[in-house]
């Protein structure tokens, strides 16, 4: 059964979250869905969502602190608010855009893993490796695991090419396989695929050997086609 995952970025308001998680939840009550799915709103739409046990709301990002003076960040005295327990790090806009480096993102890591937090951990190449074949490709993201304890039992892993990242080109099927493949030898933990993932592929992707499940942007902001998503994979 495939994790699904839903990345909202900058994307709803407060108003529109609640009415996404409610509706998701009616779905997976209703279809006695027992998938695990994740949704990642904005910090400030968190909230006291009442779901069922396999719909966990998260972060998508948080200091690593209890509180203090970090301008613009949020850190875990906000997330207890919401009883949050499930962060994303290592998100490649984070990396890219944001600029965190791999020590910030270590540190991070380390902070919420000490608190037991569920981390979906994103790896992920540019392009410009891409065309550079395979070996640099597994390379760089071997990388992205430096300072990270794999072993952590709270751990899933999302491989998130940068290139096809809300540019509607998704990895072909070999893409993902390969890079699926050699992770998975190294490291057995979950690991789900994102970048351009759609309601018309992500049954395909979820059927690929040691695809896990999916990490969703774009795809997913619309209720209807996220219950879509949904249903296209509950059988899996
Ligand atoms: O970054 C992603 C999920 O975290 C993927 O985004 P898209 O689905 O928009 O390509």
């Amino acid at each position: 059964m495939p994790i699904i995952a839903s990345n909202f970025k900058t994307n709803h308001t407060r108003k529109s979250t609640t009415l996404f998680v409610n509706e998701v939840n009616n779905f997976l009550k209703k279809n006695k869905i027992s998938n695990e799915v994740y949704i990642f709103p904005t910090s400030t739409s968190l909230d006291h969502f009442e779901t069922v046990p396999n719909l966990i709301i998260g972060v998508q990002n948080a200091y690593p602190t209890t509180s203090g003076s970090f301008t613009g960040e949020i850190g875990t005295f906000q997330l207890n608010e919401f009883e949050i327990k499930t962060i994303l790090i290592g998100h490649s806009e984070r990396r890219h855009i944001l600029g965190e480096t791999q020590e910030t993102i270590t540190k991070k890591y380390e902070f919420y893993k000490n608190l037991g937090y569920k981390i979906i951990y994103c790896i992920g190449e540019p392009l410009e490796i891409k065309k550079q074949g395979i070996e640099k490709t597994l390379e760089y993201i071997y990388e992205q695991f430096i300072g990270i304890d794999v072993n952590y039992s709270n751990l899933i892993l999302a491989y998130e090419p940068v290139w096809a990242i809300g540019t509607g080109v998704t990895a072909t099927i070999d893409d993902i396989k390969n890079v699926h493949n050699a992770i998975k030898q190294k490291i057995n933990k979950p690991l789900l695929y994102g970048g351009s993932v759609k309601v018309e592929n992500v049954r395909e992707i979820c059927q690929i050997e040691n695809v896990d499940g999916a990490l969703i942007g774009t795809a997913s902001w619309k209720v209807e086609d996220f219950i879509e998503i949904l249903e296209n994979t509950k059988d899996l």
